[in-house]
């Protein structure tokens, strides 16, 4: 695979930035890749398994000369990581993050970008509930989807340069508005994550069952909701401090269908219930005939670029 990009700065080293690292590095897809992470400690991982070509002790220096920037701290962090970068980006290169939340990084970061920079934001649909520059790995975007949410006035050739890296990472890019894109993520990940949050919550707080049955005699689905409640704390944080209002509105037509399968269950109305499993049920038969179960990624049995 060709380069994309000559030199390529990622901020924050992360599972996101160590993923791309790892990608970018299999298929040969950056020149250099330069790396900053705020944590003395994150930097001193990144080094000792030799995750980018230099390690920098600042974002600024880090961003020197690169052609592609990616943002990949947590959403909280894009403004005052944007403000640092912004005087020392080079002309013409593209400025892109990876952040869960759209419409708030645009915010964010938008007015720290100089002229003559692209600003291209996009969020990949991959993660797992590790973190840090140890838990990256090539194949995280195998296969799944990277949303891009370009501005109206976005340059096309960098927005199409930006794109065949992700594709030659092994994604698919689909664009969409950022509001558009906060509501899907808001039904589709941020609500059901606040929800598997909660059920381990209820678990730990229930006196009557101890902590040794909890883990021992957890079903699949719980087992679930426990994998995706260890995910990051201040990660997830800023997602419902930035993505508030898509995901309220999520969160209260969740409470009403709720309350409406409790009355079911009180009452004894197995119609009800039937119908509703039912229904769902449909869904996802619908997502694995239309080839997107992409819950069981193909982690190492595909190449990267095809
Ligand atoms: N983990 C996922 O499943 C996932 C999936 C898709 C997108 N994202 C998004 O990607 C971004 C990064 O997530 P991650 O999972 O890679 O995070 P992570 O917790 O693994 O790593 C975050 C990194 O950012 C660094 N950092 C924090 N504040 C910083 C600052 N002010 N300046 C410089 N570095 C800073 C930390 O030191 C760390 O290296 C987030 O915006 C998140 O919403 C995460
Ligand atoms: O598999 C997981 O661990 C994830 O939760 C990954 C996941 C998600 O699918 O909701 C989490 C947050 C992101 O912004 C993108 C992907």
């Amino acid at each position: 695979m060709a380069q994309v990009y000559d030199r390529v700065a990622l901020i924050g080293l992360g599972l996101i930035a160590s993923s791309m690292a790892h990608a970018m590095r299999e298929a040969g897809l950056a020149g250099h890749i330069a790396g900053h992470a705020k944590s003395a400690e994150s930097r001193a991982i990144a080094e000792e398994i030799g995750l980018c070509d230099s390690i920098h002790a600042t974002a600024a220096e880090a961003v020197q000369g690169a052609d592609l920037v990616v943002l990949a701290v947590p959403v909280g962090a894009m403004a005052a990581v944007a403000a640092e970068i912004g005087p020392h980006l080079r002309p013409g290169a593209t400025v892109t993050d990876v952040g869960s939340v759209k419409q708030a990084v645009i915010e964010a970061v938008g007015p720290e970008i100089p002229e003559g920079v692209h600003f291209i934001p996009g969020h990949p649909l991959a993660g797992t509930e590790h973190s840090g520059p140890r838990s990256g790995f090539a194949a995280l975007f195998r296969n799944r989807w990277w949303l891009l949410t370009p501005l109206p006035d976005a340059d096309a050739d960098a927005t199409a340069r930006l794109r065949g890296l992700i594709e030659a990472m092994g994604a698919h890019v689909e664009e969409m508005d950022a509001p558009h894109h906060d509501l899907v993520l808001a039904v589709t990940s941020h609500a059901p994550h606040l929800i598997a949050y909660t059920m381990v919550g209820v678990a730990d707080d229930l006196g009557r069952v101890t902590d040794s049955e909890v883990i021992r005699y957890s079903a699949a689905g719980f087992r679930d909701f426990t994998r995706i409640a260890a995910s990051d704390p201040t990660m997830w944080r800023d997602v419902f401090l930035t993505n508030k209002d898509a995901t309220l509105e999520i969160l209260g037509r969740f409470t009403e269908e709720l309350f409406a399968l409790q009355r079911a269950i009180r009452t004894g109305d197995g119609q009800h219930l039937f119908d509703y499993f039912t229904r769902t049920r449909a869904i996802r038969r619908g997502i694995i005939e239309a080839g997107q179960d992409t819950a069981a990624p193909d982690f190492g049995r595909s190449k990267a670029g095809g």
